[in-house]
């Protein structure tokens, strides 16, 4: 339609990401993991990545398509699902936040297609 045509990129990719951190109840992704308070995380993460940080990438044009946006929650989804053994909330809230947000993504794919 033709609103959407009006519609820039970067605000499908702002609503894509309001979407997906809203299925984030427990604010768990929210801020980047405190290295302070998990000094061995970046032992086995190397590229730590989390909602605010995404947003900051938004705003400054980092993301240029909604696989790009995709690319980095796949990535926040992944480090987290590597970091916490499957018996905790962490590694619960990692796959539910990934199925949740599969949804919300493949709809925010179809209209960035339908806009063209
Ligand atoms: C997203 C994630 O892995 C974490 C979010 N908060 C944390 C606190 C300690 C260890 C890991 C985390």
């Amino acid at each position: 339609a033709l609103e959407m045509q009006l519609t820039p990129m970067l605000v499908l990719l702002r609503s894509t990401l309001d979407q997906l951190q809203e299925k984030d109840t427990a604010q768990i992704f929210a801020q980047p993991v405190d290295i302070k308070e998990v000094p061995d995380y970046l032992e086995f993460i190397s590229n730590p990545i989390d909602f605010s940080t995404m947003r900051s990438k938004l705003e400054s044009h980092s993301y240029r398509s909604v696989a790009d946006l995709e690319a980095d929650f796949n990535l926040m989804v992944s480090n987290c699902l590597l970091y916490n053994s499957k018996d905790t909330v962490f590694h619960r809230a990692a796959l539910r936040l990934r199925d949740l947000g599969g949804a919300i993504l493949r709809h925010a794919q179809r209209q960035a297609t339908n806009t063209g």
